[in-house]
């Protein structure tokens, strides 16, 4: 599987805002949208452009445009807090919905909204979810999103565990991954160690369901 971990200084410094446990939830969600900013930057450099004549006030020149508008596909809860930043980088992209929250007990992910384009064949997907640890909840997303025939899909993540990595790898689905982060491990709780918490807590606070 292609794995691109963006090294970048300003990255690993809005990923460290994101890990303090002193960040509150409004400075947690701003560097949450900006990180976004840059995994999408890099998540688009080898998609497929169309080339066209542009003309400037002095002579033509060759324009460029995404030969595609993706699908952005955000995994409520944590997923909401990257999609206005990733559309408005891509402004003709349109947006589907995945929800699922994790059994506290089990780790397995329990989906309680899909809400996809029938037929997603030739469109490529970006899946937005800042946490990928036993990577359950991503492995399922896509899922869903092959099922309705998408062959060109990327996980945009900001921290991975190698769990995770290893379980997207493992399903043989045609996925990519884009993160800033490929942390340590999962600890018996199954969250990411040293990760940053629960990214849907830490913009929302407490899920209810
Ligand atoms: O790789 P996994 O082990 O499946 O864990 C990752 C999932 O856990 C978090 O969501 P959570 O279930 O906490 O829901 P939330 O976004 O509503 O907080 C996160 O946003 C992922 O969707
Ligand atoms: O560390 C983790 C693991 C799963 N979900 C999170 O939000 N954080
Ligand atoms: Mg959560």
């Amino acid at each position: 599987m292609d794995t691109h971990v963006v090294d970048h200084p300003l990255a690993a410094s809005l990923l460290t805002t994101m890990r303090d446990a002193d960040s509150d939830n409004p400075t947690f969600r701003s560097a949450l949208r900006e990180l976004t900013q840059m995994l999408i930057y890099e998540a688009i450099r080898d998609a497929e452009i169309e080339v066209f004549e542009v003309q400037t006030p002095v002579a033509a020149a060759r324009g460029v445009r995404l030969a595609t508008p993706p699908l952005l596909v955000p995994v409520l809860r944590a997923g909401l807090g990257m999609v206005e930043q990733a559309s408005s980088l891509i402004p003709q992209s349109q947006v589907g919905f995945v929800g699922m929250a994790r059994d506290e007990q089990t780790h397995q992910p329990v989906p309680y909204l899909e809400s996809l384009p029938d037929d997603l064949s030739g469109i490529p997907v970006y899946v937005l979810d800042p946490m990928l640890a036993t990577g359950g909840s991503m492995v399922h997303t896509i899922e869903l999103l092959v099922a309705r025939g998408a062959g060109d899909i990327t996980a945009v993540c900001v921290v991975a565990a190698p769990e995770g990595v290893a379980a997207l790898e493992g399903s043989g689905f045609p996925v990519r991954l884009v993160t800033a982060s490929i942390d340590e491990g999962l600890n018996e709780d199954a969250y990411i160690v040293p990760g940053l918490g629960d990214a849907g807590d830490r913009q929302f606070g407490p899920r209810w369901i």
